[in-house]
């Protein structure tokens, strides 16, 4: 087909389907219409028209699908639907910032309020724990309450949080407005790809709702920012790193006060005319009666399939479908946790000392450059989302991450294996802890948490190496001996190590280290979230994106609360080949049961499950198919080979 003449074919398909919208438009009663005699025709164009015309099809037809595809692809979305995605995603950046900023905050903490490791722990772990179970709750207030209403709630629980953090006096009322922050992050962390992916075309809900990840990683890189640079406040510098968040959170709560409801929710709800309203301003030129229908259709079928009897949560586990979404959902969020991101994040710094940077600000800002190889690689997936789409790039992913851990495991092995002997035995003064004057080895020392490494260079050779306890007030000097004054050993060429261990195989780690990132930042981390905000049908999709959000929570509190002792009882080594065991079972989790949604519709998607689960695998065939409908009057219409003409 010439080009005048696919052209020709552009045209009449946006003519057509304008044509139909009009009429559609005219008719009074719009949820009547399908009664009409209006029926639908399928055109489905394929993401590789060559093999379709290998297959069989003239050149005519690949041209038209091209065609099709082109238009479907071209017509312009307002950069409405832009701004709500960047409004929404500000929960994100939150979910990232408060998260991401307490380690920094906490070195300053400790030593104003002299917090034991009890209240430091639980000032951590308090926000992911009440994140876990806002996470949990929001799946009610979503469905009855609106997504909208949700993000208002969560922005108002951000800047109450903040300003409690900002202003407090004393650990209780900082554990109060820790935990009023997690609450906001759990809301947040599964109703904003929710809603975003609610108002998305079909073919940028993926990439939109990574934007979602991307803030988070985003925030996460912020907050190393804003900790390195307050870390020189030492009085009260914890105080701007925990109030700062107060500020995207009131741009948030005043920008959703103007900002529009999901429309899916609200036709759920019976409010038609201000979903078709709400749903053109996100459509732009677009007609909206096909997505208006199909989502008024599915929500009638799907209450007949499955009726509206009992708790969600009952109706998803008994109705295979929702059930097995819910399985790939909660199951994409486990593996993600269980291979070990929170404690990459949150050793990197170790990571680094090892690969030989010993200055411990140094070893602060450095840990944002991990943070924004995070946030870099997240945009990554953004680009890659829509091109490769969902199952590939996260199988990609994992992967990568697998090897990746493999090789930072290996890091620690080698490092293990040339561990530092202890040739010097201090004298323990009376009255002190003579534990780490036990050890033989640097390795045994490192993981126990109340002791460090101090010894002497000689050219590459480490000497006179002894193990004493470090100063519970400050790990960057020892409580006694010839480490115990920070400014001093250093004149004398002394080394302290707390937490890691002089090692010529400090660059695997390293390597190891910028390969997991560089490797789970674009599939790994976001693909949960975006997946998760597809594959529930409306009904279900606030509870399932609740439970599956509260899985991730939940396992990131394990994951990061019980890493150290896992190293304690397995090393260092054991527990990133722990981490690689996980991630290679979530391998096989995702080969045999992740089903590709790149271009569905929402409303499409539940299909993909209906088949018995871990069956994926085999039906790739389908994968990148854009499928899109063209209202025109008369019979049921399959865009195939034969018909192409007709349509003309
Ligand atoms: O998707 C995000 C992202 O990867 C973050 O870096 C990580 O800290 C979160 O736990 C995860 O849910």
């Amino acid at each position: 087909m010439s080009r005048k003449a696919s052209e020709n074919v552009e045209y009449t398909l946006r003519s057509l389907s304008s044509l139909m919208g009009e009429r559609r438009r005219k008719q009074q009663e719009p949820d009547a219409a399908s009664a009409a005699g209006e029926c639908s025709l399928l055109a489905a164009a394929a993401e590789s028209s060559t093999s379709l015309q290998n297959a069989g099809a003239g050149g005519g037809v690949g041209d038209l699908e091209r065609a099709a595809r082109r238009q479907f692809q071209q017509d312009e979305t307002p950069a409405f639907v832009y701004v709500v995605a960047v409004f929404s995603a500000l929960g994100g950046f939150l979910f990232g910032y408060d998260t991401g900023v307490v380690s920094g905050a906490m070195l300053l903490l400790k030593r104003q309020l002299s917090l034991d490791a009890l209240w430091q722990e639980l000032l951590v772990s308090s926000t992911v724990g009440a994140a876990a179970v806002s996470a949990l709750a929001g799946g009610a207030l979503n469905g009855v309450f609106g997504r909208r209403a949700a993000i208002l709630l969560a922005s108002a629980l951000f800047t109450a949080g903040s300003a409690v953090l900002a202003a407090a006096n004393n650990k209780e009322t900082l554990l109060a407005g820790r935990l009023v922050v997690g609450l906001g992050i759990g809301i947040a962390s599964m109703t904003v790809p929710v809603y975003i992916a609610e108002v998305s075309p079909p073919n940028l809900r993926g990439r939109l709702v990574t934007i979602n990840t991307l803030f988070i990683t985003g925030g996460q890189f912020f907050a190393s920012v804003v900790d390195g640079a307050f870390s020189y406040l030492q009085k009260d510098g914890w105080r701007y790193m925990l109030g700062l968040a107060a500020i995207p959170a009131v741009i948030q709560f005043f920008g959703f006060l103007f900002l529009p409801e999901s429309p899916r929710w609200l036709i759920q709800k019976g409010q038609t005319q201000k979903a078709r309203r709400i749903l053109s301003q996100m459509r732009g030129n677009q007609t909206i009666d096909e997505e208006y229908d199909s989502i008024k259709n599915n929500i009638e079928e799907e209450e007949k399939e499955v009726g509206s009897a009992g708790p969600v949560i009952c109706r998803m586990l008994s109705y295979p479908p929702t059930r097995r979404a819910l399985i790939v959902g909660c199951g994409l969020q486990m593996f993600q946790q269980l291979s070990g991101i929170n404690t990459i994040m949150y050793y990197s710094a170790t990571i680094l000392q090892m690969s030989g940077v010993e200055d411990d600000r140094l070893a602060i800002w450095l840990a944002s450059v991990t943070a924004f190889t995070n946030f870099i690689f997240t945009l990554a997936g953004v680009w890659l989302v829509e091109k490769v789409g969902r199952r590939k790039l996260t199988f990609g992913s994992l992967a990568g991450t697998t090897v990746a851990l493999i090789i930072l495991a290996l890091g620690f092995v080698l490092s293990a294996q040339v561990s530092p002997r202890i040739t010097f035995q201090p004298i323990t003064p009376s009255g002190q802890n003579a534990t780490c004057t036990s050890y033989s080895y640097c390795n045994e020392c490192m993981l126990d948490p109340d002791c460090g490494f101090c010894y002497k260079m000689n050219k590459s050779t480490v000497i006179d190496s002894s193990c004493v306890p470090v100063n519970k007030a400050s790990t960057n000097e020892a409580a006694w001996g010839r480490c115990e004054n920070e400014t001093k050993f250093k004149t004398e060429d002394i080394f302290w190590a707390y937490n890691f261990c002089p090692t010529p195989y400090s660059w695997t780690a390293l390597l190891g280290l910028i390969l997991y990132l560089v490797f789970f930042a674009p599939g790994m981390g976001p693909m949960p979230w975006t997946v998760n905000s597809e594959i529930y049908p409306l009904w279900a999709r606030s509870t399932g994106n609740a439970c599956s959000s509260g899985i991730n929570w939940i396992f990131n509190v394990l994951v990061s609360l019980t890493f150290l002792h896992t190293a304690e009882y397995l090393t260092y080594y054991g527990a990133f080949f722990l981490y690689a065991g996980f991630a290679a079972v979530g391998l096989l989790f995702i080969y045999g049961c992740l089903p590709e949604t790149k271009g569905k519709k929402l409303e499409e998607i539940e299909s993909l499950f209906d088949n018995r689960l871990c069956t994926c695998g085999t039906s790739d065939s389908d994968e990148g198919r854009y499928i899109e409908y063209i209202r025109v009057k008369g019979s049921n219409y399959h865009l195939s080979d034969n018909d192409a003409s007709d349509v003309e």
